[in-house]
């Protein structure tokens, strides 16, 4: 028998802002229930509530029993590996091709052999058509296509919970037929509790055997098919029938009152109970469907299962909101988010299976972007310092110290704050931006759900990377910055090479070299974490992705120049200049 989904009293805001307030109802094991509500009621929302990547201001989602709003992180993933989500734009993993997004679960949790892996992600690619799609990359298909590979992959480990997103929006009606035979079909199968968010009617009509409705911050209605389809509940009704007559207006402001609609909704009236999807033939009946049948039948009314928020009654009651904030609070709060990052990347560093492949390929990709402008701003520092160096020992008549004041200047100062620009500005500036396309494509929320940790398995190697490719930034950074100054001086301000080498080493000592790459390490752990964090908490759409991107090289600048002060020093006072 499928799963019970208990919600209860459930509460969300974001902010100010009130989602939905004191939901409850419970999915029937083994049945398929839909969701419906206007365009922006948070019907999304409440997907991610019962999944547990959001988490409610009040109330319980106990999943047999188990509530996921106050589980441990371990029963979390527990439970999660229970579910199968389908997301409203796919969420597939874009640098992976459509068969191993479909196989990932099976890697992940499962011990199956390469030939059965196979098997099984031809199988559920065979069922939602995409046959000889294997070796394409998600951004190859189209929407809808991508749609389907998310059905598949939620499909793959046979789970017992389906959340569906919108598993029509973006398909053709056929497709869509298509789409709601095989949910039936699976759920013949599986006995999987199912919930779909939908905004056909016809689906709504002929799929669930249960239906809800989501509608001015509340679930105005909830229970089986049969009585919602002949509901005179204003909004369901509206609703159904994609009518502009109703409660349910263009925008939530243009939302109104029933009692206000004067008998304008008269001529809308819910007709007879259409048939139900039935499963293929010969698969026999859904057992789900036969025990919502078994409950209607002894059940003496209806009306005891359907669960309605009466209309006044909502008006009075108070919302639950999140405690707002300070400014100087959320700063602390966000340092806090940030410090707690930090801890969780040096945690993950140590947790198996290290991810060498992603580690690589991150190194290459940073140093493919970091490399270039740094050894470009190299020179010109190089060659400002020994101007400047050059000068003021002519000035002071210790020509013969030039070559060694630009080495030292170059290896103690110049090295780092040029890896710290190249590192935050390029490095990080990439790994932000790749982090939150992947956060609003919600192909991180896609990772939590299938058990997998974001940080575990992106923000590991992206740190690590930046800190390997910040240790050989700073050596490349000085010997450029050095043989800039040479050429400099040497061309330029008619030093002579001799003199210049002579005194190469008479300051610089190999502990300047060795704090240069310490700060080296330190200044990519920083970028890194910084990057992460802000890519992976990124506001909404792309201009969030734009803004947690400028913000994140903006912090990175701040910390790691305040950071070289601290190092420096400290460096000073603890190991004495050559010659002191
Ligand atoms: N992470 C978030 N932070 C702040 N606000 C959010 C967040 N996620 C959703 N919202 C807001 O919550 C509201 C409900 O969004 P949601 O996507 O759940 O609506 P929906 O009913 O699924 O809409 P649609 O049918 O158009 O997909 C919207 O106003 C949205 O802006």
């Amino acid at each position: 028998m499928g799963a019970t989904v208990e919600v209860e009293g459930l509460t969300k805001s974001f902010g100010s802002q009130n989602i939905w307030r004191d939901v409850t109802l419970t999915l029937p094991p083994g049945e398929i229930t839909a969701l419906l509500g206007p365009s922006g009621t948070g019907k999304s929302v409440f997907l991610k509530t019962v999944m547990g990547l959001l988490n409610p201001e009040e109330g319980s989602v106990k999943i047999d029993g188990v509530d996921i709003v106050s589980a441990t992180d371990r029963e979390t993933q527990e439970l999660r590996k229970r579910f199968g989500v389908l997301f409203q734009d796919g969420a597939l993993f874009g640098s992976m091709s459509i068969y191993d997004n479909v196989a990932f679960p099976l890697h992940e949790h499962t011990d199956l052999s390469a030939s059965e892996i196979k098997r099984k992600v031809g199988e559920k690619l065979e069922l939602v058509g995409l046959t000889g799609t294997e070796t394409k990359l998600p951004g190859e298909v189209s929407g809808g296509m991508r749609k389907r590979v998310g059905l598949a992959r939620s499909l793959v480990l046979d789970p017992d919970i389906i959340l569906c997103d919108e598993p029509d929006s973006g398909l053709d009606p056929v497709r869509t037929a298509y789409i709601a035979q095989l949910l039936v079909d699976v759920n013949t199968e599986t006995d999987a509790t199912i919930l779909v968010v939908t905004h056909d009617t016809n689906l709504a009509r002929t799929l669930p055997d249960n239906l809800g409705m989501l509608f001015r911050r509340e679930l105005v209605m909830f229970g089986p098919r049969e009585a919602m389809l002949t509901t005179d509940e204003p909004a369901v009704t509206q609703f159904i029938h994609g009518s502009p007559v109703g409660p349910i207006g263009m925008s939530e402001e243009k939302d109104a009152t029933p009692h206000h609609l004067l008998g304008a909704m008269d001529h809308l009236k819910l007709g007879d109970v259409p048939p139900q999807i039935q499963p293929s033939e010969g698969m026999g009946e859904r057992a789900g469907a036969v025990r919502h049948a078994e409950r209607l039948r002894t059940t003496p009314d209806i009306e005891e299962l359907v669960i309605r928020q009466p209309d006044k009654e909502l008006e009075r009651r108070p919302v639950t909101r999140p405690a707002a904030y300070s400014a100087p609070m959320r700063g602390l709060r966000q340092v806090g988010s940030l410090f707690a990052l930090a801890l969780d990347v040096i945690v993950n560093i140590f947790r198996r299976p290290f991810q060498w492949r992603e580690t690589l390929e991150q190194f290459w990709f940073i140093a493919s972007v970091s490399i270039l402008p740094a050894a470009l701003v190299a020179v010109p520092f190089g060659a400002v310092i020994a101007l400047q160096l050059g000068t003021l020992t002519v000035q002071i008549g210790a020509q013969s110290f030039t070559g060694a004041a630009s080495v030292l200047a170059v290896i103690q100062q110049a090295s780092p704050i040029v890896t710290a620009l190249a590192i935050a500005g390029a490095g990080g500036a990439a790994i932000c931006a790749d982090l939150g396309a992947r956060t609003i494509r919600e192909e991180i929320d896609a990772m939590k759900v299938l058990g997998v940790s974001p940080v575990q398995r992106l923000v590991v190697p992206r740190v690590l990377a930046t800190m390997l490719v910040a240790v050989l930034l700073n050596g490349m950074v000085s010997v450029v910055g050095v043989i800039g100054g040479y050429v400099f001086n040497v061309l330029v301000q008619d030093g002579t090479p001799g003199a210049y080498l002579a005194s190469f080493t008479a300051l610089a000592q190999i502990e300047d070299l060795i704090v240069g790459e310490i700060k080296a390490v330190i200044f990519g752990f920083i970028a890194g974490v910084v990057a992460a964090y802000r890519g992976l908490n990124p506001s909404a759409g792309p201009k969030g992705v734009g803004d947690a991107v400028n913000q994140s090289v903006v912090i990175t600048f701040l910390l790691l120049f305040f950071m070289n002060f601290v190092i420096t020093t400290l460096y000073l006072q603890v190991i004495p200049a050559k010659g002191a």
